[in-house]
């Protein structure tokens, strides 16, 4: 198995070297050749088996010969121990037809650990066979940084620096970043949005001197090893409401385009997906560009929903790959068109090709807050405001087709935003037993401006100590 990149200038890798590299050096992200299928009879056998099980017969085609069987067996099961539900992303009936699929069981209470504990393991185990160290730097609007400390906090080959935006996080989110005392840990606040957090991030990758001294890898869904392991619950779910006999559509609240992208590689892979609906916040950047044609930026408004606050959709560009029948030049022309000119239309054949798979909606503050409130009432479940905005726009979705099952992605606990849930609902959710003294906990962090040499001297001196 090969991956090569959207931009169709770098070198193809193997798994282990795209995991380890990150973004590509062309600036583009890596994608697998081609994809794995999994035959009706395969799908079928899932049914029963564990997480854990399903999680390994999904990903081993993609894996190659960076893990044998028995080790990344192994490496799965660490990864999922420490979860904090059995069935680790347990579906729940929310009305007849629609389902949530909980992704908020993990340590930091989001659907980022699903990934970050899998790659947390898999960063381990290749660099101690290749007696490395890295500089992992993430950016995060606030939940992948959280999940990133988690996983490779402590970890003597491994240093992780975390990029947020100041001020645009929720305060559970900052502390879970900003109070982990491991020495290995750097929490950057940065004056600006998630945008520019990750924008700094691409360009360090693009900063080769940089990138290669500290040798630089990242966490972010830019890596594939990211999105794969978030393929895995579109499987576990489907199959669990009657897949490959019956087709079911997923609903993701979205902001980078990791999650979402996850679902079309299942759907790729021969999961019977009808619609993966894109749901977005008041940020409805992608919503209107499936509805125009054209991906226009018009500036980030802080929401109540502050993980979804984002415009350079990062993965979009993966799945423009698909829809430009991967000419890697096209790519690289429209992401040069966003940058200098803020915008970038989409050709008819490439929206066509999008619009096979892709639905769209969005919520705004309001609605959010109400289907908080509504479905506490109706369903008795509190949803947090990202999974909010997922189920007003799966609910909408839902009733466009209604024979097909729709599955909403829960993609966070409601006790991570607890102003905006008790704000909507009345109701404070606490914080589960291990994370009680998180605001009494210190806190150590440090102000960094929206520059890059500055940013890349503050990470130089901090893993030269
Ligand atoms: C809670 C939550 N929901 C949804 C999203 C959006 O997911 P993605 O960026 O993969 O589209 C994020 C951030 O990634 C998030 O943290
Ligand atoms: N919402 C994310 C943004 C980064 O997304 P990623 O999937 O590319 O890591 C966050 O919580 O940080």
């Amino acid at each position: 198995m090969r991956y090569i990149s959207t931009r169709g200038q770098a070198p193809a890798l193997t798994f282990e070297e795209a995991m380890l590299s990150g973004l590509a050096r062309d600036g583009g992200l890596y994608v697998p050749e081609t994809i794995p299928q999994m035959s009706p009879a395969e799908i079928k056998a899932l049914h029963g088996l564990s997480y854990e099980e399903t999680a390994f017969r999904v990903m081993r085609p993609f894996v190659g010969e960076t893990f044998d069987d028995a080790t990344l067996r192994d490496l799965i099961a660490k990864a999922y121990a420490g979860f904090g539900h059995e069935a680790r992303a347990p579906l729940k009936q929310l009305a007849p037809g629609h389902f949530l699929l909980e992704l908020f069981h993990g340590p930091t209470l989001a659907f980022k650990d699903f990934a970050m504990q899998l790659i947390g393991q898999f960063f381990q185990e290749a660099l101690k066979r290749r007696g490395e160290r890295v500089t992992i730097v993430g950016a995060t609007s606030g939940d992948t940084g959280s999940a990133a400390i988690e996983a490779f906090k402590g970890l003597d080959n491994v240093d992780v620096v975390i990029l947020f935006p100041h001020g645009r996080v929720s305060e559970v989110q900052r502390r879970q970043m900003t109070t982990p005392d491991e020495a290995n840990v750097h929490a950057l606040a940065l004056d600006g949005d998630f945008d520019d957090c990750q924008a700094r991030l691409k360009d360090m990758f693009n900063h080769f001197d940089f990138r290669d001294e500290v040798r630089l890898a990242g966490v972010n869904s830019i890596n594939w090893a990211r999105v794969l392991a978030q393929v895995v619950y579109y499987f576990s779910a489907a199959v669990s409401l009657g897949a490959p006999e019956r087709k079911v559509s997923f609903t993701v609240p979205t902001g980078n385009f990791g999650d979402i992208f996850a679902g079309f590689i299942a759907k790729q892979m021969g999961l019977p997906i009808h619609r993966l609906v894109i749901a977005t916040n008041q940020n409805d950047i992608l919503h209107r560009c499936m509805e125009t044609a054209e991906y226009r930026k018009n500036g980030v408004k802080p929401s109540i929903s502050p993980s979804m606050d984002i415009e350079v959709s990062s993965n979009f560009e993966r799945a423009l790959f698909w829809a430009h029948d991967k000419d890697g030049a096209a790519i690289a022309k429209l992401m040069t068109e966003l940058q200098t000119e803020g915008s970038f239309a989409i050709s008819p054949n490439a929206m066509g090709a999008l619009a096979e798979h892709y639905d769209s909606g969005r919520a705004d503050e309001a609605t959010t807050s109400e289907t908080i409130a509504a479905t506490l009432t109706s369903a008795g479940e509190l949803l947090c405001p990202h999974s909010a905005v997922g189920v007003h726009v799966g609910t909408e979705a839902a009733a466009k087709a209604p024979e097909t099952p729709m599955i909403t992605l829960a993609t966070a606990h409601p006790a991570k935003f607890p102003d905006a849930v008790e704000a909507a609902s009345g109701i404070r959710p606490p914080l589960p037993n291990r994370m009680a003294d998180l605001y009494e906990r210190s806190e150590r962090v440090t102000r960094v401006a929206n520059d890059l040499s500055a940013i890349e001297s503050l990470i130089k001196e901090r893993i030269a100590r």
